[in-house]
């Protein structure tokens, strides 16, 4: 390369005048220049710009300043004279939220405020990326360090063209700078273009900028290699993941799975992980993923958790993942199938990783998100007795134990029910469930078919009273076993469909909602058609 010979000779000079001065001063100053120059061939010809070892937050320390202050004297003074007589403004918007520039400094401050400019990512591996009125700013910052003149390898180029859109899917602005706004900084800037839209060329790309910035001209070197890793498909832009796990969910599935978790989504996504606390929920942690840019956002957890994270993502273009870490895991068995109960985890990463998206129904209870059942009777009973310490024991068991009990003690209940806006009728029975969405093993709410979760109905299912525990031991064999048709027949089990309902009850009522329990005198649920964008293998009805 031109630059590392001209280095090389500049060196070569410098230590034959070392050698041949007679004045000790000049012996070392020559010395010194020498040294730096061999250094900064070194680094050309190893392309190993992190000698200069620029920090995090783009400084360069002090003992390497001083180490190549005759090399950074040369460029500066080159640097001041080509940007005075520069014929382009030092900054240039190329395409909403993002623009080229070239090296920021303390002085460019109210530059960067006029444009509002948010974000740096710096090119450069020689100067300091910013000085202290720069710092003050408080401006996000990427250096990504390649030399003057050469091309940043491929990982570097994945690192900044994903970092640009991690800021500008944020809609910050962000500004791309190298020395003079010519050639690095324009090389990531059309890569970002070209991972952008796949269909540009490389040409198309740099016309692109060419047509803002004239300056910009990338070297024959920097051409092929842009071309290169462009034909490599490498440059694709990873979306954002964030995993919202509950650490106890499942008696703590998430500590025995992680890495496998994590090993399978890093390989597309850009992951960020974010636990729930007693204190943090779910929906706390989804709306500020949100805010934060995440392009999915997969609840880890049981059938709590992810309603937790869908309440925060109901009617937003956020599409949501499940991994199901819980006992019962009903959502997982709608959405990804019964092969999730034989192989839940690398059935839920597959599925995130092919990327097939559905708007599913959702349905408000009162004030809660539903996405399966609100329930009373049974189920609220079988839910109410599976506990955290049960689960832990027992696992699915305790869902089993606890069904068992409340149909042993076979109460029934009375309460005022109004569908669809109807006149409100009594009602007598031990299990009322109401379902978005509910699998087979949801057995109280399969009245007829499982119910569909993108038809728009909600699916009512109850049981007539009956005068022994026994009898109702055989409605709920009726439920699992028989065929549709047969429970439409049925003496003991009743089902109906309606977009909304009413359950008023005349004193403070347990309720469950997705497997959480709540009280209450009302219960006031509607659906939501097609509210939610989920990430499933399921496939529609025609
Ligand atoms: N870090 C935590 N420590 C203790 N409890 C938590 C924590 N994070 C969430 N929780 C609680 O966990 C409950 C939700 O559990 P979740 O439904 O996800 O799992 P599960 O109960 O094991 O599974 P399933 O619903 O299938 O029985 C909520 O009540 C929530 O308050």
């Amino acid at each position: 390369m031109k630059m590392v010979k001209y280095y090389v000779l500049g060196a070569l000079v410098a230590l034959a005048l070392t050698l041949t001065v007679p004045v000790i001063l000049l012996k070392v100053v020559f010395g010194w220049i020498a040294f730096s120059l061999i250094a900064v061939s070194s680094a050309y010809l190893l392309n190993y710009p992190s000698l200069f070892r620029k920090r995090e937050d783009g400084s360069i320390p002090f003992y390497i300043r001083w180490i190549f202050v005759p090399f950074l004297l040369g460029s500066w003074l080159y640097n001041e004279y080509a940007r005075r007589t520069d014929k382009v403004p030092p900054l240039q918007k190329i395409e909403p939220h993002l623009f080229l520039a070239c090296r920021m400094s303390g002085k460019h401050v109210s530059l960067l405020n006029e444009n509002n400019i948010d974000a740096i990512l710096d090119v450069t591996a020689e100067f300091d990326g910013l000085d202290w009125t720069a710092y003050q700013e408080d401006y996000r910052y990427l250096n990504v360090p390649v030399l003057d003149h050469t091309s940043p390898t491929p990982e570097q180029l994945v690192l900044a063209i994903n970092w640009l859109n991690q800021q500008i899917s944020e809609k910050k602005n962000v500004v791309v700078h190298c020395a003079l706004g010519r050639g690095r900084s324009v090389l990531v800037v059309a890569a970002y273009l070209l991972a952008k839209n796949p269909t540009l060329s490389v040409d198309d790309a740099l016309r692109e900028i060419n047509q803002i910035r004239q300056t910009a001209r990338l070297n024959k070197r920097q051409l092929a290699s842009l071309q290169q890793i462009r034909d490599g498909g490498l440059l694709s832009l990873q979306k954002n993941l964030t995993l919202i796990v509950n650490p106890v969910a499942g008696g703590g599935k998430w500590e025995q799975y992680r890495d496998d978790v994590l090993s399978r989504l890093n390989e597309k996504f850009k992951v960020t992980v974010k636990e729930t606390t007693p204190e943090v929920d779910g929906k706390a942690l989804a709306e500020k993923a949100k805010q934060d840019g995440a392009h999915i956002i997969v609840a880890c957890g049981g059938d709590g958790t992810l309603t937790e994270v869908a309440s925060a993502l109901v009617n937003t273009d956020v599409t949501m993942g499940i991994i199901p870490f819980g006992t019962a895991n009903a959502l997982s068995q709608v959405l990804h199938g019964y092969i999730s109960k034989v192989m839940p985890i690398s059935t839920a990463c597959d599925i995130i990783i092919e990327g097939n998206t559905l708007a599913i129904d959702t349905a408000t209870c009162n004030d809660h998100v539903m996405l399966l059942v609100a329930a009373v009777g049974f189920e609220e009973k079988m839910i109410s007795a599976a506990d955290r310490e049960e689960k832990n024991v027992g696992g699915q068991f305790a869902y089993l134990k606890g069904l068992w009990n409340a149909i042993s003690n076979n109460e029934n209940m009375t309460f005022k029910v109004a569908k669809d806006n109807q006149p409100a009728e009594t009602l007598e029975t031990p299990s009322f469930v109401i379902a978005n969405a509910a699998p087979m093993t949801t057995a109280l709410a399969q009245g007829a078919e499982p119910p569909d979760i993108t038809d728009g109905k909600l699916d009512l299912t109850w049981l007539i009273p009956q005068p022994s525990s026994d009898k109702q031991f055989a409605s709920l064999a009726e439920l699992v076993l028989s065929p549709a048709e047969a429970k439409k027949q049925s003496e003991s089990i009743r089902h109906e469909r309606a977009s909304s309902i009413t359950l008023t009850f005349d004193k403070p009522t347990a309720y469950a909602v997705d497997g959480e329990i709540y009280e209450g005198e009302k219960l006031e649920i509607k659906t939501c058609p097609r509210s939610l964008n989920v990430l499933t293998n399921f496939e529609e009805k025609d």
